[in-house]
């Protein structure tokens, strides 16, 4: 059915008006000029005496359209009338009582109606919540005034700042929610509710003019204060959330019409920013993601995985452990002995601690999440195993022989997966028969915390194992990216620049924590020099040949990561790296590296004239970014992502690229193929061929055309181009 406004008026007096936009009950303005009418039309009424508003199929509403955000100037709408004219003079101000009734969700837009209406009666788990400012924007059908009103503004600040939704048991009890009904006595409650509103037998609130939940105006303030630093902190180049505590103060000081003309002036000017651009187009590219040419659209239904064999209890194997143990999946994890085995199951004992430490998971949970660990030290169970993941060191003899063994324990059917970051697929299977079955599960580490799965497939891989491990992933939370194979596939190879271009700005002779500071005042959380200190050095060494490998025109060598080992630093994992790393407290720049960079420096010599560069911040952030995206171009060209989002979706869940800027490629696209370009163009000049620029990218520089226009997956595989 399409976008309708129903109302039915019944012998009772009270006149049902439901919206219906499925899937989730969508808002857009012709919806809102439809409510209105309908108000209208019933106030007039005299049969009718109140109203009862809610959503068709299951969902009150999902928000306003999102779609608005993209293109808002196609959006002739004025928020400052919708939501003064529709939820206070339309609604909140109607003569006749209103009464939500809310089933599935009620969210951004949706609550702010509900929030509109005289009382609220909610199924049970009806997810409750203001998540616009994920989409940088803040509440715009007033919900900045309506919120801390219901249930107070330190509870309200959270929901809005953190797009922290909560269940109608919840809401209750903040009196957010008047009464809870079951989903078949929803629309009975609420009419009674409406009535006895109606006969005075229950209260008439208007929202806008509570004030008893709000407290005195000194402590909010205070709230206000401790929410605005905190911002700062957290959300340091995002606008929208000191904007968002900016609407709510101006109601706070001059009262909720205020407040909404406050929330409306600051809407529209937030919809037009980049930060909305960038964070509503990632929202989007993030669902596209579901969506697999060839694998999800051709009727395939996929394979129930219930048990998953791990090989490697280490830090990526016990977290991939935790993920699925957390998802309901049975896990046999399989070490080379008893002690490493013992290990791994504490971490993921620890991992599944964690998590609970910190409210993510209820001790129900993890109980019942524990007992789904099974700890092995031969393959004897394998063959019940509906997959596998090998989460062993990057060692390529190792993973063959792993591999040749499991085809002969499992059965024939099970998935064989390889977390590998970066070695070819077909060389880990290539001394099976089985290829049809390999697949590439590459999680990003803690793999209980990250959210992105890349899926890598061979030209071999059945679509019906792409499917599996899809879904496998979907029920995990996670999401998942289906890439083709390559050497470091879609992330780490894009990403690889990133890693090595500040070896080569350091031994240029620029200060490493400076490269760091730039990247991180970027936006990304670490710099690159703290990243390796994670990974650790070891791990840094064996992928640097990978890519050594696979792309030598463009890797830089140097001595610098052998030296740091020889010195008895492997990064974070032993205290010691570009940082010193001591439990419980933040990793602090060790000065007593630079001797070691200052030996690889002049064993390298390529400061020219024997003197540092001088570069700005802002030159060194492109000089780091700019041959990523020259990477990223490469991975375009030869159809290893799907389409260019799955880029942006990937840089910002697996490498921590700044969300507001949505994504790598359209980030890239904001600044301009043609600036990349010439400056890349430029560099390659002055420093060499790691920044020479694609075939891809100089195309669309000399048409002028965005980096992100439509890429045809290839047919055939191209892997370890040296273009
Ligand atoms: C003026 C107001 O203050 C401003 C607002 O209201 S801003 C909007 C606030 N609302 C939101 O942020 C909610 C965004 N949506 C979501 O988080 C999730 O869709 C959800 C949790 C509601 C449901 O998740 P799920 O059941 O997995 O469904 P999901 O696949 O995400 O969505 C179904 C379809 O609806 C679309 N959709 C979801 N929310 C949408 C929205 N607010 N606008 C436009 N389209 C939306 C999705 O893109 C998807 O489309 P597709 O099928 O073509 O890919």
């Amino acid at each position: 059915m399409a976008m309708a406004v129903t109302m039915e008026v019944g012998n009772d007096g009270v006149a049902v008006i439901s919206i219906s936009n499925p899937p989730l009950n969508i808002i857009n303005a012709a919806m809102l000029a439809a409510l209105k009418e309908k108000f209208g039309e019933a106030t007039r009424r005299r049969d009718v005496k109140a109203f009862v508003l809610t959503g068709k199929g299951g969902r009150f509403s999902g928000g306003f359209d999102i779609n608005a955000f993209q293109n808002p100037s196609g959006d002739t709408s004025d928020r400052t009338i919708e939501s003064i004219d529709l939820v206070l003079n339309t609604i909140e101000d109607c003569k006749k009582p209103v009464v939500a009734a809310i089933e599935g969700l009620a969210l951004g837009g949706g609550l702010e109606l509900a929030m509109g209406c005289h009382a609220r009666i909610a199924a049970p788990k009806t997810q409750l919540g203001l998540p616009e400012l994920t989409l940088g924007v803040i509440p715009g059908l007033g919900g900045t005034q309506s919120l801390p009103r219901l249930v107070g503004v330190s509870k309200a600040i959270e929901m809005m700042l953190f797009s922290k939704p909560i269940m109608s048991e919840e809401g209750k009890l903040l009196g957010l929610i008047d009464e809870i009904a079951t989903s078949e006595e929803l629309v009975r409650v609420s009419r009674l509710h409406a009535l006895e509103i109606s006969d005075g037998r229950k209260p008439w609130v208007h929202s806008l003019h509570r004030t008893d939940k709000i407290g005195s105006l000194s402590e909010a303030q205070q709230l206000l204060r401790t929410a605005r630093e905190q911002a700062k902190r957290t959300a340091p180049n995002m606008p929208q959330h000191l904007a968002c505590l900016d609407a709510v103060e101006e109601g706070l000081l001059l009262g909720g019409y205020k407040g909404l003309l406050k929330e409306a002036a600051v809407s529209k000017e937030l919809v037009q920013s980049n930060t909305t651009k960038a964070l509503t187009h990632l929202f989007f590219a993030q669902r596209a993601t579901a969506k697999v040419p060839n694998i999800t659209d051709v009727g395939l239904k996929p394979n129930h995985v219930k048990k998953v064999g791990i090989i490697g209890g280490g830090i990526m194997g016990s977290g991939i452990a935790t993920s699925l143990m957390l998802s309901n999946i049975t896990v046999f994890l399989k070490e080379i002995n008893s002690e490493y085995l013992l290990k791994g199951m504490k971490t993921v004992e620890a991992n599944i601690q964690s998590l609970v430490a910190r409210g993510k998971v209820t001790q129900d949970k993890a109980r019942k999440a524990l007992s789904m660990l099974e700890g092995v030290s031969d393959y004897s169970d394998f063959k019940e195993m509906d997959m596998v993941i090998e989460a062993v060191i990057e060692d390529i003899p190792l993973k063959q022989e792993i591999f040749s063994e499991l085809e002969k324990v499992c059965s024939s059917c099970c998935i064989l997966a390889t977390n590998t970051s970066s070695i070819d697929l077909s060389v880990i299977g290539e001394k099976t028969k089985s290829q049809d079955r390999i697949i590439g599960a590459h999680f990003f580490s803690p793999a209980h915390i990250m959210p992105l799965l890349e899926i890598i497939r061979t030209e071999k891989t059945s679509p019906q194992v792409i499917l599996d491990l899809l879904t496998v992933g979907k029920i995990m939370k996670k999401v998942p990216i289906v890439v083709l194979n390559c050497t470091g596939f879609a992330v780490n190879r894009s990403f690889f620049p990133y890693m090595q271009i500040p070896h080569l700005l350091v031994h240029l002779g620029v200060d490493l924590f400076r490269i760091d500071r730039a990247i991180r005042n970027f936006g990304f959380p670490l710099g690159p020099f703290q990243l390796q200190d994670l990974g650790g050095f070891r791990l840094g060494k064996a992928s640097g040949k990978e890519y050594e490998n696979a792309f030598p025109d463009r890797t830089f060598r140097s001595p610098l990561t052998e030296l740091l080992l020889k010195n008895g630093r492997n990064g974070k994992s032993n205290g010691k790296g570009f940082y010193v790393h001591e439990k419980g407290s933040k990793p602090k720049p060790d000065p007593s590296v630079l001797p070691i960079v200052d030996e690889s420096r002049k064993l390298m010599n390529i400061m020219p004239g024997g003197k540092p560069i001088s570069v700005t911040d802002e030159e060194i952030t492109e000089m780091v970014l700019f041959p990523t995206i020259n990477e990223a171009c490469r991975v375009l060209d030869e159809g290893v992502v799907a389409r260019a989002s799955d880029l942006d979706v990937a840089s910002v869940l697996g490498m921590s690229f700044p969300s507001y800027c949505g994504g790598i490629v359209f980030w890239a696209d904001t600044v301009g193929s043609k600036h990349i370009y010439l400056s890349l163009k430029k560099w390659s000049e002055m420093y060499g061929s790691y920044f020479k620029p694609s075939r891809y990218l100089e195309e669309r520089a000399m048409k002028g055309m965005p980096l992100s226009v439509a890429v045809e997956a290839k047919s055939s595989l191209k892997s370890n181009s040296k273009l």
